[in-house]
């Protein structure tokens, strides 16, 4: 559906395209200009003589949606370009039948009934593949950095992701705010001060996800709101909470600018064990 330039918005017209049949090889098609108030019965008219087809006989315009292995026929009175408006926009602009959206005119039996077009129905991963193909989706990506980015938040998948980037020594990954550390169980170059400067003020999620994104977040959101801030670390026994604290620590002595200078992080550090054992 493409929209005609015109003054006013409420008078704008829409280029529909009608096929007549279903066949891919032998199907005819044309354009019927239509505003929003446009009903099915209007366009209906405009598409027969069109397709000089017969119009002495009956016919109905059926909305098909490939990917949803949906057909809907439409009513008399029903606006065709409201339901080109909510199909995704790569579709609305012009909906070929490659497209997987168009619309089907369809000649009446002499019954009233119609001879529908019985789309096979689609399993969720070829549709999803269709619509990525058609550029209606984003491509998938090798993996994901916060996990609300998936495109199907499964057990499996999260699991899936989280082993994708630890296999590329990404062991942080978000879930919206909060950050999911896995244990590497050996050293990673990635807490020297080049780190602590590249996350210093910095928009949580903008960069790949690390401890000291959370540390930064936290000492800047002190600053600027002068409250308290609290950050809450958990997991099983051997997890690398305590690693993960003294990583904590040491960004965030370090963006006060009191770490190396007044040895506040060896002093808080050297506390860790105490507090533990209370
Ligand atoms: N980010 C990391 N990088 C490198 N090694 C790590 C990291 N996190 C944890 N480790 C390793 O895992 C070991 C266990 O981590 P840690 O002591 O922090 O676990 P914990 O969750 O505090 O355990 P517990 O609950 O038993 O005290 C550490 O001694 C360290 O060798």
């Amino acid at each position: 559906m493409s929209l005609q330039n015109d003054a006013s918005h409420e008078k704008a017209s829409y280029n529909l395209y009608i096929y007549s049949q279903l066949s891919q090889e032998d199907s005819s098609c044309c354009t019927v200009v239509a505003t929003k108030e446009s009903s099915a019965a209007d366009v209906i008219k405009i598409a027969v003589a069109a397709l000089c087809l017969d119009a002495s006989k009956t016919y109905v315009l059926t909305e098909v949606k490939e990917c949803g292995g949906e057909e809907w026929v439409l009513d008399a009175n029903d606006p065709p370009v409201q339901r080109v408006r909510l199909w995704p926009r790569k579709a609305q602009e012009r909906h070929s039948q490659a497209e997987g959206y168009y619309f089907l005119l369809q000649e009446k039996n002499q019954d009233g009934t119609i001879k529908y077009v019985h789309l096979p129905r689609l399993s969720e991963e070829e549709a999803a593949r269709r619509l990525v193909e058609r550029g209606f989706l984003p491509r998938p990506q090798e993996d994901y950095n916060d996990l609300c980015n998936l495109p199907n938040l499964t057990e499996s998948a999260i699991l899936g992701n989280l082993k994708v980037r630890f296999v590329k020594q990404k062991i942080y990954t978000y879930a919206g705010s909060i950050l999911i550390a896995i244990n590497p169980f050996k050293f990673l170059p990635i807490y020297n001060p080049k780190y602590v400067k590249m996350y210093d003020n910095h928009q949580l999620g903008k960069l790949e996800p690390h401890i000291f994104a959370i540390a930064d977040v936290s000492y800047h959101t002190m600053l600027k709101k002068r409250v308290n801030q609290c950050i809450v670390i958990s997991g099983e026994s051997g997890s690398g909470k305590t690693q993960s604290t003294n990583f904590l620590i040491h960004c965030l002595t370090a963006l006060s600018q009191k770490g190396y200078a007044s040895g506040v992080e060896r002093t808080i550090l050297g506390a860790g064990p105490v507090l533990e054992v209370i």
